[in-house]
């Protein structure tokens, strides 16, 4: 019998025998023997499918958990965040106390950013919409930083900073709480929620028997996340959800709970519907239209951003990514949320449509609005348009459009080189090192002024050639005056600011040299090839055709650590033979084929009905 107490909450005695433990991180959790299903996704809400039964056996369990990379990655934005929030506190305090200084007659009444906010709304009430702003007001400068984070109710003094409150609005046996309480220096309060009774209690149990760091930092509630989280405006410098599946219902008031400057982590698990299996499902859920393609797990975090930014555009708040990445078979974002109605006019500047050709793939892309800078006033837009005319310039088909996504960077590469450096100086407490770092190596890599990506086997699959290395198409962008990249999305993809009759010219040319079958003359690619280049590409290797980190050959993607790798399904589920039809015959391995189940096959059957009518 173990007795499990502390932090004032009460003793409750529970029968090691009964459980296996699970350790990740510093934190244990307990799972009961007789019922346990350890998801390697997730640790479930209730613990009923038996299909890893062979757990049972051992007392302590490592978990070979790819929601550990979740739930590392986030464990260093956390400690960044801490480290920024530190910085930017001393920043603003120095910078009160100069204005202090200056104008003595001047208080801490003083209007803070929230405050400015809250008097542009006012100003833009009495303007009827006139979108006019001053130049000299930052566009792009964080307005605000919360007054919450100088209260210091727990700080010694005045102006001490607060410790960061978390608030794990989908929490499930706490796992994730536990850690950040245990792990991460400098932390405040961790309130973990769930709406599943099963859940909570053993929430509650896993608190208690993780000792005093735990019973007094983690709190453990059942309630709503939604309703609790509209409860607490502003309340937490920390929102993660981490759902099953699409999080769009607590998005509205998640952003609502986070504080001013604070950080909403958010995951979304359903890339089927992210990634165009069924765009009318995306559209209802995110309000945008996904676009199939190879690019789509990249359209998915941008789509998601778009849809945190409505959100919070609401609330007249906007959001600051600091980090998206797409690892294994979900998305996960992590934005800075703050407060001004002047600065949120930027939006549609940061949000774009996104044509894509059904013929050759081809992509565009169309800024939902735009600014006009005269004398020292800018002046918000409508975007001009169209992008593209009726039929794609390159292959003469017809183009699906997509979208609205985020079109701004999805990164801050400062924020992701101290992520990076912070993860490498204390490798032993990140259990997924290897991969959390190897993602963000390769993020730090990434242009960050380009969205979406190219594919070099999309490109060669519509000219019907063999395909040049990465490094000599590389090269031949490069050599044409033009950025390239990777994406940490997908190893194939490459990033470049250079526009597609570049790239399709750069094809001619390669083509050139590596001659293709005579095709039917009306394919996508037979009337790409039917026009000469305009540019005459240059195959001779550029000195950056590798990335640093390819050059060092620093690890930059690890392959999948076992076969039929891809979700399970959601906990507490029976494999039935209808998700046998649904997903295929490996859904019996509890796997989800990641090809079929999760991503649309690269080359897909264009069928007439993808077909756009035409307007007449
Ligand atoms: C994927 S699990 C969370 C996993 C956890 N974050 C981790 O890292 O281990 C999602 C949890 O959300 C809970 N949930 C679903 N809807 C909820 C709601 N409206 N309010 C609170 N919890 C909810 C479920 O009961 C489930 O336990
Ligand atoms: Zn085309």
């Amino acid at each position: 019998m173990h007795e499990t107490g502390g932090g004032g909450s009460g003793t409750m005695s529970v029968d090691l025998n009964d459980y296996a433990i699970i350790k990740e991180g510093e934190a244990e959790i307990l799972m009961r023997k007789n019922e346990v299903f350890y998801n390697p996704t997730q640790v479930p809400k209730s613990y009923l499918l038996v299909l890893l039964c062979c757990l049972m056996r051992l007392l302590t369990v490592s978990p070979s958990n790819n929601q550990v990379d979740n739930r590392d990655m986030s464990i260093a934005v956390l400690r960044t965040f801490i480290s920024k929030r530190k910085h930017e506190h001393e920043a603003l305090l120095l910078k009160r106390t100069k204005g202090a200084q200056k104008a003595p007659e001047k208080d801490s009444s003083e209007p803070d950013g929230e405050e400015a906010a809250e008097e542009s709304v006012k100003n833009d009430e009495n303007t009827n919409g006139e979108c006019e702003v001053p130049q000299e007001v930052s566009q792009d400068e964080p307005c605000s930083i919360s007054k919450e984070l100088v209260k210091a109710p727990e700080g010694k003094g005045r102006g001490e900073m607060r410790p960061p409150r978390v608030l794990e609005a989908l929490a499930a046996s706490g796992l994730r709480s536990l850690r950040y309480a245990r792990e991460i220096e400098g932390i405040g309060q961790v309130v973990a929620l769930d709406n599943d009774k099963v859940s909570v209690e053993a929430c509650k149990r896993n608190i208690k028997f993780n000792g005093s760091v735990a019973c007094s930092k983690v709190e453990s509630h059942l309630t709503d996340a939604r309703v609790y989280m509209l409860m607490h405006p502003k309340e937490f410098d920390v929102v993660d959800l981490d759902p099953y599946g699409a999080p769009s219902v607590f998005l509205d008031s998640a952003v609502q709970s986070v504080a001013d400057g604070g950080m909403l982590m958010c995951t979304a698990t359903d890339m089927a519907v992210l990634c165009g299996s069924s765009g009318e499902v995306c559209y209802s859920k995110y309000g945008s239209y996904p676009l199939r393609g190879k690019y789509c797990h990249e359209m998915a975090l941008r789509i998601l951003l778009a849809c945190i930014e409505s959100h919070a555009n609401r609330y007249k708040r906007y959001i600051v990514p600091v980090l998206s990445v797409k690892m294994n078979f979900y998305v996960r974002v992590f934005v800075r949320i703050y407060t001004s109605a002047s600065a949120m006019k930027n939006t549609p500047l940061k949000l774009s449509y996104v044509y894509q050709c059904i013929g050759c793939d081809s992509f565009h892309l169309q800024h939902i609005g735009r600014t006009v800078s005269k004398n020292n006033s800018v002046r918000y837009m409508p975007g001009f348009g169209p992008a593209v005319p009726q039929d794609c310039t390159d292959c003469g088909k017809k183009f699906n459009m997509g979208g609205p996504i985020w079109s701004a960077p999805i990164h801050d590469q400062e924020w992701v080189t101290s992520i990076l450096a912070d993860v490498k100086s204390m490798k032993e407490k990140y259990p997924a090192y290897d991969r959390i770092s190897a993602v963000l190596t390769t993020i730090s890599e990434e242009l960050p002024d380009v969205p979406l990506f190219l594919s070099l086997h999309n490109l060669c699959a519509t000219l019907k050639c063999t395909s040049p290395s990465a490094v000599i198409f590389r090269s031949a962008v490069i050599n044409a005056g033009y950025r390239i990249s990777g994406t940490h999305v997908n190893p194939l993809g490459l990033k470049s600011d250079a526009p597609m009759d570049v790239i399709w010219d750069i094809m001619r040319c390669w083509v050139k040299s590596h001659p293709v079958k005579t095709q039917p003359p009306d394919l996508p690619g037979s009337v790409i090839l039917a026009k000469e280049p305009v540019l005459q590409a240059n195959f001779a290797r550029a000195v950056a055709s590798l990335s640093k980190a390819q050059a060092k050959k620093v690890t930059r993607f690890l392959p999948n650590p076992e076969r039929h790798w891809g979700p399970k399904l959601r906990a507490g589920r029976q494999i039935t033979s209808k998700h046998i039809s649904l997903l295929g015959p490996l859904a019996l391995n509890g796997t989800v084929n990641h090809e079929n189940g999760e991503e649309p096959t690269a080359k897909r059957q264009k069928t007439d009905e993808e077909e756009p009518t035409s307007n007449s």
